[in-house]
């Protein structure tokens, strides 16, 4: 009641133009807070609307990813696989900084990207020396600063696909390529888990993997699994839908690929012809030795096929992944259920080199070829010992080419007038 009549009293005695006053600059103030609040949601929404449409912010990053890429590059880990001067790395690592600071729109995307690729990062950085242009030195630590704080972007998840073989195959260019894709992240070493470290646990085979977003797919590629008896059974218990990729190479030229690479390091060997046969007189092939006896692929395929079904493997011809590189990736990315974003756009061919590298984005113009263990010059070896491993793998092959449903045309290449063929 006091109050009431206190009220009364307080509005009989002030003016009316007074009180008016007062009310009006209420209105306005509220007004005002009113199209402030609005335009920050306006801000808010920018974030999360791309291309006319509202999405969520996993989607966001998803579609953010997929452009950005378009036009940015990456770095390669594995400096034994790739080559590259240490200025051509400063470049990539410049570049790599560069395409993160570009759109702070981007920023919690790149922030997630960075964390995922910042192992690479100081890798590729300590291999380039650390050369700091001041030119990037604002990107450099505002890159630094978004690795620091987002480790956390991302899970680390067991592989859904894995390169399982063969050794000499081609499989490094493959995963090398397939790494150009957003929605693929892979382990860059070998990490040898289910031949020589399953004992240490999926926990640790895990850890090893990049973190990954939703949307992308974990790999790795270690080629001893396809030779590996417990492989199938091991990987299999790990995830029995898992897509597995075999990249398969004339046998012969396989062979003589893997004793050029024993060779180079161990250069005392016998010769290659040597160590083919048991009795070379008798013509009787020695298949127990590794270089011979990984190229049987029929033998080794059985065993996956107790485990695996054949919709759940991919063959890769090693022969065309050179001649054709884009054609092979096609198949590649349909197969493990990705958008075709790697295409012959992303290769050209290196006569130095004499192999299809990866094309550098726009703004540079280092090449991305492989390393120089790969595409080594062969030994010249007997034509005569050619001929004999031919003919002995050709059952074996037919065999292959009956169980996968697809001819490799490993015959043509006795004749020298196959895809691909370099011996
Ligand atoms: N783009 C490109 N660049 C270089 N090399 C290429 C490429 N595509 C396929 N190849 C062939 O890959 C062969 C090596 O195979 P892998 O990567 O599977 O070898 S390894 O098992 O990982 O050591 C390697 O064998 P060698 O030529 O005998 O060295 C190459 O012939």
């Amino acid at each position: 009641m006091a109050f009431w009549s206190s009220t009364s009293v307080f509005t009989s005695k002030v003016p009316r133009k007074i009180l008016f006053m007062f009310t009006l600059s209420l209105s306005v103030t509220y007004l005002f807070y009113s199209l402030m609040s609005c335009y920050n949601s306006f801000q808010f929404q920018e974030n999360y609307v791309y291309q006319g449409r509202l999405v969520t912010e996993e989607t966001t990053f998803v579609t953010l990813r997929e452009k950005l890429y378009s036009s940015s590059s990456q770095v390669y880990l594995d400096e034994e696989f790739i080559d590259r001067t240490s200025t051509e790395q400063t470049i990539a690592v410049s570049s790599v900084r560069n395409s993160v600071g570009i759109d702070t729109r981007t920023a919690g995307w790149a922030r997630a990207q960075a964390a995922t690729t910042s192992s690479m990062m100081s890798r590729a950085a300590a291999a380039a020396g650390e050369h700091e242009h001041p030119e990037f030195s604002t990107t450099d630590s505002e890159l630094r600063r978004a690795v620091n704080c987002t480790s956390d972007y991302g899970v680390k998840k067991l592989p859904q696909a894995i390169i399982i073989g063969v050794k000499k195959g081609g499989t490094r260019a493959l995963l090398e390529a397939l790494r150009v894709h957003p929605d693929v992240r892979a382990v860059g070493n070998e990490p040898h888990f289910f031949d020589r470290n399953y004992e240490r646990g999926l926990d640790w085979y895990r850890e090893l993997m990049p973190s990954t977003l939703e949307g992308q797919i974990t790999m790795e590629k270690t080629p001893s699994y396809f030779v590996t008896n417990s492989a199938p059974k091991r990987i299999h218990s790990m995830a029995r839908d898992i897509k597995l990729i075999i990249v398969v190479r004339n046998p012969v030229t396989r062979a003589i690929s893997d004793y050029t690479q024993t060779l180079s390091k161990r250069p005392e060997i016998p010769t290659f012809e040597v160590l083919a046969f048991k009795n070379r007189t008798l013509g009787l092939i020695d298949a127990s030795w590794s270089a011979l006896r990984i190229g049987i692929y029929a033998l080794h395929l059985e065993s996956w096929m107790q485990y695996f079904p054949l919709s759940q493997m991919h063959f890769v011809s090693g022969e065309r992944l050179i001649v054709d590189p884009s054609g092979e990736m096609a198949k590649v990315q349909d197969f493990l259920g990705l958008k075709r974003i790697v295409t012959d756009k992303h290769f050209y061919f290196n006569k130095t080199k004499g192999f299809p590298c990866l094309k550098k984005p726009e703004d540079s113009s280092t090449p991305r070829c492989l390393g120089k263990s790969k595409g080594r010059t062969h030994p010249k070896i007997d034509p005569d010992v050619i001929r004999r491993l031919h003919k002995f793998y050709k059952p074996f092959n037919m065999m292959f080419y009956q169980m996968t449903g697809q001819n490799f045309e490993w015959e043509l290449e006795e004749h020298g007038n196959s895809p691909g063929s370099r011996d």
